[in-house]
Parts: C-alpha cells; structure tokens; sequence
C-alpha cells in the first residue's frame, strides 16, 4: 500500500470539494484530493444541468401546446422525438462536464487519486486497498445519493433514479414518479410535457417543498390541473410478472385505483454520503441522521482538524451552497489552527417547475416557528392572476408571499409559485441580504409593465399589513403611469 502525508486532504472531488482544494492550496501546495466514482460533479453529470435541459425540451413542447392562446396554431401535430430530445440532454451534458473535467486537469495528477476514502482513524484515511493517506487537517465534501424505499429495490432495473433518466437514449411511455419534491416535480413535469405518461406520488399533500399554506394551496391547485397527482395515497407497489413493468395499486380519499408503468423514479429525498465512512472510527459528534455536525460559519466538526462541505453535510443541499460550504472548509483546513468564519449568503431556492416556485430568506415555516409568539410579523401578498405582465404573456397564474418584522419593516423572506419567480426571487434575495426594508424596497425603481410590478403590490400590501404606509391605491397599483 502506497503511504502518502498530506497537510489537507479533500475527500470528494464534486462541486464542494473542488472549491475546498482550490482554497486550501492557497495556504499550502501540500494538498491531496480523493474521489471514488469519476470526477465531473453531481451537478453537471446527474443534477443540476442535465435537469435543466430535459426542463428545456420540456418548455419548448409547452409553448407550441400553448401558442392557441395567442392566435398562433402552429400547422400538424406535435412531434416529440424521444431520441432527439435525449441526444441533446446527453450532448449538452457532456460538454458541460468536459468543462468540469477541464478544472480537474488542471489540478496536479499526482494530487488527484482515485478510489473510495474511508477513515481508519482521526488523521489517517485509507482508500480503496491501495493508498494510505495521513492528514494534518481533512475536508469530507462526499456529497448526496437517492433515498430509496428498500422495499422498492426488489424492482430491479424497473426503479430508476434521476442518474438514469439522464442516459436514457430514448424517452419511456410512461413512468411512475415517487416524491413530489424538487426533483420529482422538475422531471416528472418535464417528462409529462414530453408526452410521457406521468403519475406523481407524495406523501402528506407535500410539493415542492413550499411551507406556505397559501402558496401550497395555489400551487396544489395549478399542478393537480395539469398532473395525475396523488399527494397523499397509500400505495402497493410491485413487478408486472413480466418483468416489463411496475404496478402500483393506490387507495387515497376513500378511492382506489392502479396504474402500470415502465418504471417507478425514486425522488423521495437525499441521503448524505457518510454512513460508509468510517465515522465509527472517530470521536465525532454527529446529528439525528448521523451527519458531522458543523459550524455553518467555519463548517468545523467537533473534531477540530476536520472539516464538512457540500450536501454531505446535511445543511442546504444546493449548487452554491455546496460551492461556498466548500471554500469555507477549504480555507479553514488550509489555515488550521486559524479557522475563521465564512461568506454566509441570504438563502435562495428555486424548482424549475413551470410555474416556479422559489423561496429566499425565512420560509414561512420558519417565520411562525421563530416569530409566531411574539406576533411581530406581517405577510404582504399577491396573485400573479391578473398581474398585468403574467396576462400579456398568459402565464397568470401563481401567487407571491412576503413575510417582514413589525416595527423595523425588515424583510424576512418570502415563497412564491408563478412567472419568473427565479427572477423576482434573486431581487428579493438581494434585498434580504442587503437587510432592506419594505419601505426601502418600495423606494428602489420598478418599470412598467414588468413582472417585477407584482412585487411591488406584495410589498404595498405588506407596508398597509406593517401600518407603515396609507392604504394602497385602490386596484391600480399597476396601472401606466403610477
Ligand atoms: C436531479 C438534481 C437536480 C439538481 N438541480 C439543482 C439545481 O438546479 N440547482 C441547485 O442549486 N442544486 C441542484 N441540485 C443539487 C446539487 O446538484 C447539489 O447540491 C450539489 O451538486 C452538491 O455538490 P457536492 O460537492 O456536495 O456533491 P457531489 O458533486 O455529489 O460530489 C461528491 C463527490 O464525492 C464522491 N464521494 C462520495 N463518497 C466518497 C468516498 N467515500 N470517497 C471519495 N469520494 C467520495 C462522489 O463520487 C462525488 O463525486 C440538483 C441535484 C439533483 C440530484
Ligand atoms: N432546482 C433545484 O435547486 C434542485 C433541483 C433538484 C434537486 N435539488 C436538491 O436536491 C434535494 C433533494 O431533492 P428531492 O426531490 O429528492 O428531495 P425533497 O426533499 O425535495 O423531496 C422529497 C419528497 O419525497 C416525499 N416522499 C418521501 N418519502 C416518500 C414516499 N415513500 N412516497 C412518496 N413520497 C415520498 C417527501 O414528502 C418530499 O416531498 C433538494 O432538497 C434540493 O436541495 C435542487
């Protein structure tokens, strides 16, 4: 077995652990990085962008569908080709991986190893059976896999995750989704609009992971429209005797019915990767899903010399996050004993479901849970139904919630469902941050007609909730001219 010693040592090579070997390299060269699968990151291959091209196909189909609303009948029918719509995923996702693999090259080879880490004790980490590794100061960035039912795994190649879907060379018939979370709303919508037959099921009337009653019930409403959702059934799940499918027998509301599909896609959550690590073999503390648990200023374990980034860390399991957890760590083991606090943004999330839902700031859940007993918060709010901009462009529908502090007028957060809510969440993500309040917001320039104006009448709302403001004008808070 090959010995190396190493200041830091990085275990992980996705989007947090190549931030973190960037960053310690500042502070010594001695800087070893381990990754067991291949190098390219979760994003690029499996998660973020691959998604996002299938979304995009997905938003092409939906336009010409929808084109009759504006007089516009596009001639023939529709033609989805499956292998076309694959070929471009698969293609666009490689040439972003190419890119990732770019920055990988450009890190020393003999700092890069392959093969799976795994703890033999607080300082020394083996990999595979072929390198021994002892470290001054260790950065786990193993990041995240599917959660999958084990019950479901009697399934076999019928259960798919979001790792298949995007080296399929052609699209299914049909597909069962289980989870109406990020994920399975992203690709289960996307696959419907592609012309697969798609049933969704959830637990506990749960989408998207909005926390807002209201904006759940909107959104609830919009999805079931145009989805078979089944958010809250019990379900039987089996294998066709032919093996060529799945079954899934569901009773929900006093009803019961089936469907058949081609496969069953697990999107019931996340698990970080840490349960074969070898934490048993060190003295660490860690949480109820038996994560290190870290300081999310200086992501330091309660082993001083090892470090936690990305969604291995059970914090918030998301590209940019995963990026800052990542230089945090980085820097901090590089700097060791020196460890010094980080960059912690205001929180932004975002679904590419169509409409978006995105959050910033306080989800609501987090605003009752923080604020309910003093009763110092107010909601502004607005419906995208007849939003002058959403109408122009047919896409009114959804509904935005701002949350902020009485007395300063601070803003808290807000949920949304509906048009360009990636936009308006990032300008409201901005103004969190900058810890702006309703007044200031409503003093910053709006111009006309945008979809940003819906905003601005959540924030008038919320300023005439704050007794801030006189009342809003009457229902011409978007009219030309104001
Ligand atoms: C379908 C999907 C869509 C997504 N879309 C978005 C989006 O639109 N926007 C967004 O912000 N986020 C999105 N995410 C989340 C985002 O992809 C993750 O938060 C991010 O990629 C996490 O980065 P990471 O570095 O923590 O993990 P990864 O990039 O997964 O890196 C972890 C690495 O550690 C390696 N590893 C694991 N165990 C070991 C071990 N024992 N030894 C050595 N190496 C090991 C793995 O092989 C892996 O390469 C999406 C995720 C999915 C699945
Ligand atoms: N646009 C984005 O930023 C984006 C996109 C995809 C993924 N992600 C990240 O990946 C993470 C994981 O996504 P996810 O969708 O797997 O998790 P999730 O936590 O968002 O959703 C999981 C859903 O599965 C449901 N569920 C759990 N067990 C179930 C069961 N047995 N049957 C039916 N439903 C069940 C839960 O109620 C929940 O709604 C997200 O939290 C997010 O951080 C982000």
């Amino acid at each position: 077995m090959k010995s190396i010693n190493a200041d830091v040592l990085i275990l992980g090579g996705g989007t947090a652990g190549m931030s973190a070997f960037r960053a310690a390299r500042k502070s010594t060269d001695n800087v070893y990085l381990v990754e067991d699968h291949k190098f390219g990151t979760t994003c690029a291959r499996v998660g973020c962008m691959p998604s996002k091209l299938l979304i995009a196909a997905a938003d092409a189909a939906h336009h010409v569908r929808t084109a009759d609303q504006f007089g516009v009948h596009p001639d023939g029918a529709l033609r989805i080709d499956g292998r076309q719509v694959m070929q471009r995923v698969r293609a666009e996702r490689d040439r972003f991986v190419g890119f990732v693999l770019e920055d990988v090259e450009a890190f020393p080879a003999t700092q890069r190893i392959l093969g799976r880490a795994r703890f033999k004790n607080e300082h020394v980490v083996v990999v595979d059976d072929h390198t021994e590794i002892t470290a001054q100061r260790i950065v786990i960035a193993t990041g995240s896999r599917p959660f999958i039912v084990p019950a479901w795994q009697s399934l076999g190649e019928r259960l798919i995750v979001n790792d298949n879907v995007f080296d399929w060379e052609t699209l299914p018939a049909s597909v069962a989704v289980f989870g109406a979370g990020v994920i399975g709303l992203e690709i289960g919508q996307a696959l419907h609009r592609l012309g697969v037959k798609v049933s969704v099921f959830g637990k506990d009337n749960a989408l998207g992971g909005i926390t807002d009653p209201v904006v759940l019930e909107n959104a609830l409403d919009i999805f079931g429209k145009e989805m078979d959702l089944h958010l809250d059934a019990d379900t039987q799940v089996s294998l066709l005797p032919s093996g060529k499918g799945v079954k899934i027998d569901y009773s929900e509301n006093g009803t019961s019915g089936s469907v058949t599909v081609d496969f069953l896609l697990a999107a019931t959550g996340r698990k970080p990767n840490v349960d074969n690590l070898g934490l048993e073999n060190l003295n660490i503390d860690l949480d109820a899903r038996g994560v290190p648990k870290a300081d999310p200023y200086t992501m330091q374990t309660s082993v001083a010399h090892i470090f936690i980034a990305g969604d291995a860390s059970n914090q918030l399991p998301l590209l940019h996050e995963a990026a800052d957890q990542g230089l945090i760590a980085g820097k901090n083991a590089g700097t060791f004993p020196t460890v010094t606090e980080g960059l912690r943004r205001s929180q932004i999330s975002v679904v590419f479901s169509d409409p978006q839902i995105a959050s910033i700031g306080l989800r609501f859940k987090e605003v009752t849970s923080q604020f309910d007993n003093c009763g110092c918060y107010a909601v502004g709010e607005v419906s995208f139904s007849n939003q002058g901009r959403s109408r122009v462009m047919g896409v009114n529908q959804g509904h935005l919630r701002i949350y902020a502090e009485h007395g300063s007028g601070r803003l808290l957060g807000a949920e949304m469902v509906g048009p360009a809510a990636e936009h308006l969440a990032h300008l409201l993500a901005w103004a969190h941050q900058q810890k702006m309040t309703v007044a200031q917001m409503l003093d910053m320039p709006f111009y006309h007609p945008v979809i940003e104006e819906g905003v601005r009448t959540a924030l008038r709302d919320l300023s005439k909730q704050l007794r801030l403001a006189e009342d809003m004008a009457g229902e011409c808070a978007e009219c030309p001219g104001q």
